[in-house]
C-alpha cells in the first residue's frame, strides 16, 4: 500500500504533573493509507486519547508534525480539518428536537461545506449509514444504534478521506454492533482511511488492518493482527484479547 493520506511524524505531547513536565506521548510516528483501518491498543493512561487529540487539532502537540492529505495540520488547521471526519459518538452532539436531516445540514454548515453541496452531501451521508428512510424523524425518536450511525454520518458530511472513530460500538446491542462493523468496513472500502480507537478487542480484531500497541506514551509494536499474536507469543488461533493480555504488563511499564 503506498497511497498515504495521513502522516504523523514524531508527535510528542507534554503535560504537567505536580509542576513537573512529563511526556504523555513521545515521538509517535505512523502513516495511514487509503482503504486501511488502523487501531491503537493499550492500557488506561497509555496515551491513546492524547494521541488522537494531538492528531485532530483538539490539542496542539508539544512537538512533531501532522499531515492530512499533504496539508500541515498545525500550520493550516482549518484546511486540514476539512479533510477529516471526527466521530466521538455517545448521547450528546445532536439537537434532539430537530430531525436527523436538519441536524446533518446544520453540522455540514458548521464544518464549512459549501451551501450548494449541503443537500447532496447530507443525502449521501444518510445513504452510506442507511438512514435515508428515517431522516425526517426527530433525533429524540432514534435508538442508540441509529444514533451511532447518525454520528458516523455527521463525520462524513464533508466527504473526508480520513475518519477518526472513537469507541463506535460502545453501549450497543450485538445486532447494532454488527451493523456498525459492516458500515466501517464499507466506508474503508471507499478508499478512505480509518483511525479506530476502541476498548473492544473483537471490534479491533474484526476491523483493523494494522494495530499499534501503545504503552507509556510510546509505540511498542506495529503490525497486522497475526503479527501482534506472534509478537505476544500466543497461538495463531488465539484471540486478539489473549494476545493483548500476554503483553499488557509490558505495555503498562512507563518508559518515558
Ligand atoms: N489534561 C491532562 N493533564 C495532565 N495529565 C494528563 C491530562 N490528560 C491526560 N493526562 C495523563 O497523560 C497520560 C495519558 O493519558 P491518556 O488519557 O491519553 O491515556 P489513554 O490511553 O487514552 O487512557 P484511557 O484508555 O484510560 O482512555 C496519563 O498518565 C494521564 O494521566
Amino acid at each position: 500500500m503506498t497511497n498515504t493520506i495521513f502522516k504523523a511524524d514524531n508527535i510528542t505531547r507534554d503535560y504537567k504533573d505536580k509542576k513537573k513536565l512529563f511526556h504523555a506521548i513521545k515521538n509517535i510516528s505512523f502513516e495511514l493509507h487509503a482503504g486501511e483501518v488502523i487501531s491503537f491498543v493499550g492500557p488506561n493512561g497509555a496515551g491513546k486519547t492524547t494521541l488522537i487529540k494531538s492528531i485532530s487539532n483538539y490539542l496542539v502537540p508539544t512537538s512533531g508534525q501532522v499531515e492530512v492529505e499533504g496539508v500541515d495540520l498545525i500550520k493550516y488547521p482549518r484546511k486540514a480539518r476539512k479533510k477529516m471526519g471526527i466521530v466521538f459518538g455517545g448521547d450528546r452532539g445532536f439537537y434532539y428536537g430537530a430531525t436527523a436531516r436538519e441536524n446533518l445540514e446544520f453540522f455540514a454548515r458548521v464544518v464549512g461545506v459549501k451551501e450548494r453541496n449541503i443537500k447532496s452531501g447530507v443525502q449521501e451521508a444518510l445513504k452510506t449509514v442507511n438512514l435515508v428512510d428515517v431522516a425526517e424523524k426527530k433525533v429524540s425518536a432514534y435508538s442508540k444504534g441509529m444514533l451511532q450511525r447518525l454520528h458516523i454520518a455527521r463525520g462524513l458530511v464533508n466527504h473526508p478521506k480520513i475518519l477518526m472513530l472513537d469507541e463506535p460500538t460502545a453501549g450497543l446491542d450485538i445486532e447494532s454492533v454488527i451493523s456498525i462493523r459492516q458500515l466501517v468496513k464499507r466506508i474503508a472500502s471507499e478508499k478512505r482511511g480509518i483511525i479506530l480507537t476502541s476498548h473492544n478487542m473483537s471490534d479491533i480484531e474484526s476491523l483493523a488492518d494494522r494495530i499499534f500497541l501503545i504503552g507509556g506514551g510510546m509505540i511498542h509494536f506495529e503490525g497486522s493482527i497475526q503479527e501482534v499474536k506472534k509478537f505476544a507469543g500466543v497461538e495463531n488461533n488465539a484471540s486478539l484479547a489473549d494476545a493483548y493480555l500476554a503483553v499488557a504488563d509490558q505495555l503498562k511499564r512507563r518508559q518515558v
